[in-house]
């Protein structure tokens, strides 16, 4: 162990396949440093960050933007779609005149598709829905609420059942009404964390980036792995990271930026939001992955 480091650096991991082309290539071993990889939900996740039990992960967006000047942003990362994403949708028991003023039950483990969602029900819609937190089971959710939203892979496998609902692409909802993208993840570190370790942290970033830049130029093993743990068609990954896009740019900023101010309208969020990337010590190649 390099003795400049009193204890490990913990990077919190998505579960989801959406974070996977990030972090597919990225082997903790192989850093000078020790690094403890945490998987979890993004709710979870989110918390962990929150309350320093973590150093730094990919988290809700929502959950960076409530917190902001506590964390840096990792550049040109991110989770986000141009239109659908696939993986965040709000299944209707319920005709949609009736959702929106009915009860649409969340799952826990979302921040940001939740205030996508009340933005979606009550600015554009004119809706005034009440929410329900549920543990992410389709058919259960839907026993007592019109709706039922999921995202990551609790909704892929959803979609794949032959369910009967109508369905709802929040990626897309949004992209329809505004004409932007939808950033749903970022990668946030603890800024105290970065300013106290920033070789390690630049490191450790250094290393996101190539695993994200190698998967870009071959998603076959990315794809392999989902079929084996999830199930699905080759064709419906290579579509869905197809689909997804993991850069953070001007584009994929302005959007972010406005689901920002749409949550501080509705009274979902009290802050502006800075989006203050970590100082990068020597320019890393990007591969750019977003169409
Ligand atoms: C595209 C997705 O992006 C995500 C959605 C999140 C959220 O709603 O808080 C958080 C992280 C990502 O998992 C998805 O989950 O399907």
């Amino acid at each position: 162990m390099n003795n400049e480091y009193e204890r490990p650096i913990k990077l919190g991991r998505i579960s989801y396949t959406n974070a996977w082309p990030v972090f597919h290539h990225f082997d903790p071993a192989a850093l000078s440093f020790p690094t403890e990889i945490h998987s979890d939900m993004p709710a979870t996740l989110n918390r962990k960050l929150r309350a320093g039990e973590i150093d730094m992960a990919a988290i809700s967006s929502y959950a960076y933007g409530i917190s902001s000047d506590t964390y840096y942003l990792l550049p040109n990362l991110s989770v986000s779609s141009n239109g659908r994403v696939q993986s965040i949708l709000l299944f209707l028991k319920s005709p949609l005149e009736e959702v929106i003023h009915g009860k649409i039950a969340l799952t826990t483990t979302s921040a940001t598709s939740v205030n996508l969602l009340k933005i979606i029900m009550e600015k554009f819609y004119g809706g005034k829905p009440t929410y329900e937190d549920a543990e992410p089971s389709l058919e259960k959710m839907l026993e007592n609420a019109d709706a039922a939203l999921l995202i990551g892979d609790h909704a892929i496998r959803a979609s794949w059942t032959k369910h009967g609902y109508r369905v709802l692409d929040l990626g897309e909802v949004w992209n329809v009404w505004t004409g932007h993208w939808m950033t749903y993840a970022v990668w946030a570190v603890h800024k105290k964390t970065a300013n106290r370790y920033p070789d390690a942290i630049h490191h450790i970033y250094e290393h996101l980036l190539e695993s994200k830049n190698k998967s870009y130029r071959n998603m076959e093993p990315i794809v392999a792995k989902a079929l084996s743990q999830i199930g699905g068609t080759s064709e419906y990954w290579h579509n869905y990271f197809a689909t997804l896009c993991h850069d953070f740019g001007p584009e994929q900023k302005a959007g972010l930026q406005l689901y920002f101010r749409y949550a501080r309208e509705l009274g979902l969020m009290a802050n502006d939001v800075e989006l203050l990337e970590l100082p990068v010590q020597r320019v890393i190649d990007n591969l750019p992955n977003c169409r």
